[in-house]
């Protein structure tokens, strides 16, 4: 985990799904495998009146929406699979419409159009099709479409047909808004959930649960490569005396403080935990005792360094730091504790030290 993690923007979390969603390639999927056999029907019927273009054309489309759902069944390309899809009904509404299939009543069919187009397309591309498609309907009905192209349909199946088209695209999209908004809010929540159960709400900083799991992670990899990683598990020295001279308030900045102090002297691969109340643990990976002592004493002088504004003044603190680094076979318990009394160490030689677990020399 880097330092403590991102906040994940908008714009990514409506890539996830939501629980119950269907997925839009399997939706896809499920439209071919329904369209198909009801394009081979009107294919026959169309050969039964003698109708020598539509018959090889439905054919044709069925064909094509099955390699599409096919090439991605093989090759897993979800975005070939959509633009295919949504390319090839275009075309065959297109089609249904001027060329008055099943005297004309095809174009009934249009109104499938706009649902299916805004569920598996981006807004914006639905609201680009529904409006093509609702210009090309009106151009069909008017004088000009009369004239290229015939339709047999009466003034008064136009005018239902347009009013209800235009109706229905409305609503698709006043829906589909409140689909995408519903699901952008249900993401943000559990994004949200998931940050606050894995970090510190003062700090920022990781928590105990997950600076256990990243030790976990950590350990695995040494398991596999051989890879040492320290711990520095460090203390604000004589923190109870700041919040029994300063208030509570006081010693919050100075929590603060060290947590700030922390992402500047830290690198992006180190986690950055609050383990306890003013108990602070830094996992580095890929690191020796005598990198992690350094890195250590360069935290401490930094916030050694630094100081909080209160109304009675400056108030400045030290830490002390233990610091061990993982070993043999050991478990991270034993990593953990080892960081434990080498704090403890630093603690008892007079503070404001860094220690490491066997008799390393304090700073
Ligand atoms: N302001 C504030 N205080 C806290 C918080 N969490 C724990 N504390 C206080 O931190 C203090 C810890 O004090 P001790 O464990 O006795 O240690 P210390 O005074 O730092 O002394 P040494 O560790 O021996 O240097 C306690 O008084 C806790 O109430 C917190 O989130 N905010």
């Amino acid at each position: 985990m880097p330092q403590s993690a991102r906040k994940t923007p908008d714009t990514e979390l409506s890539q996830f799904r939501v629980k119950g969603e269907i997925p839009v390639p399997i939706l896809i999927n499920w439209l071919t495998a329904v369209a198909v056999p009801l394009l081979f029907f009107f294919a026959w019927r169309s050969s039964l009146q003698n109708d020598p273009i539509t018959p090889p054309l439905l054919i044709g489309f069925a064909v094509l929406l099955t390699v599409n759902s096919v090439t991605y069944l093989l090759s897993g390309n979800k975005t070939l699979q959509r633009r295919g899809f949504i390319t090839l009904i275009t075309v065959l509404f297109t089609y249904l419409a001027i060329h008055a299939v099943e005297d004309g009543s095809a174009i009934i069919w249009l109104f499938a159009y706009p649902p299916i187009i805004f569920y598996i397309s981006e807004s914006r591309i639905g609201v680009l099709a529904c409006s093509g498609g609702f210009a090309a309907v009106i151009f069909l009905f008017s004088p000009l479409g009369d004239l290229l192209f015939e339709p047999p349909h009466s003034t008064s199946f136009r005018i239902t047909m347009v009013a209800v088209l235009g109706f229905e695209m409305v609503t698709c999209y006043i829906l589909d808004q409140s689909r995408r908004r519903s699901k952008l809010g249900l993401l943000k929540l559990a994004a949200e959930f998931e940050y606050a159960a894995k970090h510190d709400a003062l700090t920022g900083l990781a928590n105990r649960r997950e600076a256990l799991e990243q030790l976990d992670i950590e350990y695995q990899r040494y398991l596999r490569n051989a890879r040492p990683f320290s711990v520095l598990l460090m203390d604000i020295d004589l923190f109870k005396s700041v919040n029994d001279n300063y208030g509570h308030h006081v010693g919050d900045e100075l929590i603060m403080l060290v947590a700030r102090t922390l992402r500047e002297q830290c690198r992006k691969v180190d986690t950055l935990a609050r383990w306890g109340g003013e108990e602070y643990l830094v996992l580095l990976p890929e690191t020796t005792t005598e990198e992690a002592m350094s890195s250590a004493n360069r935290i401490r002088e930094a916030f050694a360094a630094k100081s909080v504004n209160t109304e009675q003044g400056q108030v400045q603190a030290t830490i002390s730091v233990g610091v061990a680094s993982i070993r043999g076979s050991e478990s991270i318990d034993r990593l953990l504790q080892r960081a434990d009394e080498a704090l403890y160490r630093a603690k008892s030689e007079g503070r404001n030290r860094v220690c490491g677990y066997e008799n390393e020399a304090a700073a």
